[in-house]
């Protein structure tokens, strides 16, 4: 029997502005968003800015309400609109978001921002949590070094590792990577992917990751979703979409993708071994 972390059927998010002198405005982001995800597995969800994919991500980590619709994590019904979810089913979700330098904070050293959590959430001592951190952060392929220095004394590759580690350090079940490389260097992109990877092969993770770049999600989906103005447009195998997409608005997204690109990534992919710590 599949193991199924996370599902969600027909959610659904309106913002709405105006409304004190005039006419009130709803816009629906997500209209009916049905979604499931295997443990071990990836599920990609790709589409154009606007589209929906931020919103998605922000209810499936429980950061944001949907306006209607049902979402399960870990077997939990989860509806923000009716309870706050209790900090143990908070901890099984974590994100990463793109832009690695502010989802730091400057003045925290890298030691305390990975043990934080745990300072919060565990009885453990702080040499403890030294020690989880310094594992962690190995893990992640950067040395102890990093544990004393600042975020801004890193290169935007190994602050993108320390948020991955930070995420990691409350051994979370499921991580949303919500566009976590666009923000880097094609050649360090190729190796956080393989870093994500590695971590969800050892850690047994399940990731959702959302992209409006499909070079980048190839090489690590199982299951792809594409979205437009909110709806799913396309979903299946990434394979199958990746070898014969269905729907034109996939074959247009994939005209879109440069070729160039593709290959980079395909290529420093290739190249694992020669993957450092310097990115
Ligand atoms: N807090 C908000 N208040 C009002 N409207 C919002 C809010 N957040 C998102 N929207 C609207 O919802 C729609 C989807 O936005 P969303 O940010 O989820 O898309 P996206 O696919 O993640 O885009 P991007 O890749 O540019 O972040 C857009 O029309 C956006 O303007």
């Amino acid at each position: 029997m599949s193991d199924i972390v996370l599902k969600a059927d027909g959610l659904i998010r309106e913002y709405t502005s105006g409304g004190v002198f005039g006419g009130k405005k709803v816009n629906r982001a997500l209209k009916g968003i049905s979604l499931q995800l295997e443990r071990g597995r990836t599920l990609a969800v790709v589409g154009e800015s606007g589209c929906g994919k931020s919103t998605l991500a922000r209810i499936l980590t429980m950061i944001d309400a949907q306006t209607d619709g049902t979402l399960q994590i870990c077997g939990q019904n989860v509806d923000l609109r009716q309870h706050k979810p209790d900090a143990a089913l908070r901890r099984k979700v974590q994100i990463v978001f793109q832009n690695p330098y502010s989802s730091l904070n400057p003045r925290q050293k890298i030691l305390n921002a990975l043990t934080e959590q745990l300072y919060l959430n565990s009885d453990d001592t702080a040499a403890q949590r030294r020690d989880k951190a310094l594992a962690m952060l190995d893990r992640v392929g950067l040395g102890p070094e990093v544990a004393n220095r600042y975020p801004h004394m890193l290169s935007g590759g190994m602050r993108q590792r320390v948020v991955i580690a930070r995420a990691l350090m409350v051994r979370p079940e499921i991580v949303v990577l919500d566009e976590p490389v666009s923000a880097l260097d094609l050649s360090v992109q190729a190796q956080v992917l393989n870093l994500l990877r590695d971590l969800q092969d050892e850690m047994g993770l399940s990731y959702v990751f959302i992209s409006h770049d499909l070079s980048v999600v190839r090489y690590l989906a199982d299951r792809l979703i594409v979205m437009n103005a909110g709806e799913i447009v396309e979903e299946g195998q990434a394979a199958d979409i990746f070898a014969a997409p269905q729907h034109p608005y996939t074959r247009k997204l994939f005209a879109a993708t440069p070729s160039a690109s593709v290959e980079a990534i395909r290529t420093r992919l290739t190249m694992r071994h020669s993957a450092g710590q310097n990115a």
